[in-house]
């Protein structure tokens, strides 16, 4: 039996529980943030956490401080009350393994909460290389959404993975706690935070790729040179 908690706020449907957004965020952009709020406008979550990390685990070493990363990723929510940025992986130092958030965040929310993971599809293609990968899916949903110049190419571990946990609809996604994986195509933006670093590199405009604060932010200091 599927049973939806939603209550009405302003008229319009909130459901019940938790989108997370990790990321690198160096610097965040309109990719992600779309990526944010088109999610929020279809599954109607009050709230969505972007999770900048402290310590990539498969990337380079950001080229700008982690404090730089989460006062752009606050700048650039300051539009929308149903986004919010979380510092905790920041906090946490070390390798920012999704494991450790998703556990805390369980523990926070408790067991019966809906949580979804929402990443990229070039995120997902590389799940299983990530610290512990089998387990992610105990403690959230994985909602991956389409990113422009990656295709849905499933090495076998994760063509498997997905056979055993892809959800019937999106509203399982809603239902259930965790456990389910589910793909939606959103408004293509060919946009990356490595693309925007070299704009900045080469002195070439980095404008309308990320929100005016956090493109002021970058000139004010000097980021990305
Ligand atoms: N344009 C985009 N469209 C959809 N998803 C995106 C887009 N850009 C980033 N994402 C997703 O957002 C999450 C965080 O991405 P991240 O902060 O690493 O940005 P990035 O643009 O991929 O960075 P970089 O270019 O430095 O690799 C990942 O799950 C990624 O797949
Ligand atoms: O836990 C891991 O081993 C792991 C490995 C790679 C990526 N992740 C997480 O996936 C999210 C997107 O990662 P990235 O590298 O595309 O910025 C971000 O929250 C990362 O911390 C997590």
């Amino acid at each position: 039996m599927v049973i939806l908690v939603t209550t009405r706020v302003n008229d319009s449907v909130k459901v019940s529980g938790l989108a997370i957004m990790g990321g690198t965020f160096d610097p965040v952009h309109n990719g992600h943030l779309r990526t944010a709020v088109e999610i929020l406008d279809r599954y109607h979550y009050s709230n969505l956490k972007l999770i900048p990390c402290f310590q990539p685990v498969h990337k380079d070493r950001p080229s700008v401080l982690p404090q730089h990363r989460l006062d752009m990723a606050r700048l650039a929510i300051s539009g929308d009350a149903r986004l919010s940025v979380d510092s905790r992986e920041i906090d946490r130092e070390g390798p920012s393994y999704s494991i450790d958030t998703l556990r805390d965040l369980r523990e926070e929310i408790g067991p019966d909460e809906s949580l979804i993971m929402v990443l990229g599809m070039d995120s997902f293609l590389s799940l299983p290389t990530w610290h512990k990968w089998q387990q992610i899916i105990k403690y959230a949903h994985l909602l991956v959404v389409s990113r422009p110049g990656w295709e849905p190419d499933l090495i076998s571990e994760l063509s498997g993975f997905c056979e055993n946990y892809r959800a019937a609809s999106s509203h399982e996604l809603q239902c259930a706690p965790s456990g389910r994986v589910w793909f939606e195509t959103l408004t293509p933006l060919g946009i990356s935070s490595s693309m925007i670093r070299a704009l900045a590199r080469k002195n070439e405009s980095i404008a309308y790729l990320l929100p005016e604060p956090v493109q002021k932010y970058i000139e004010q200091h000097q980021l990305y040179r």
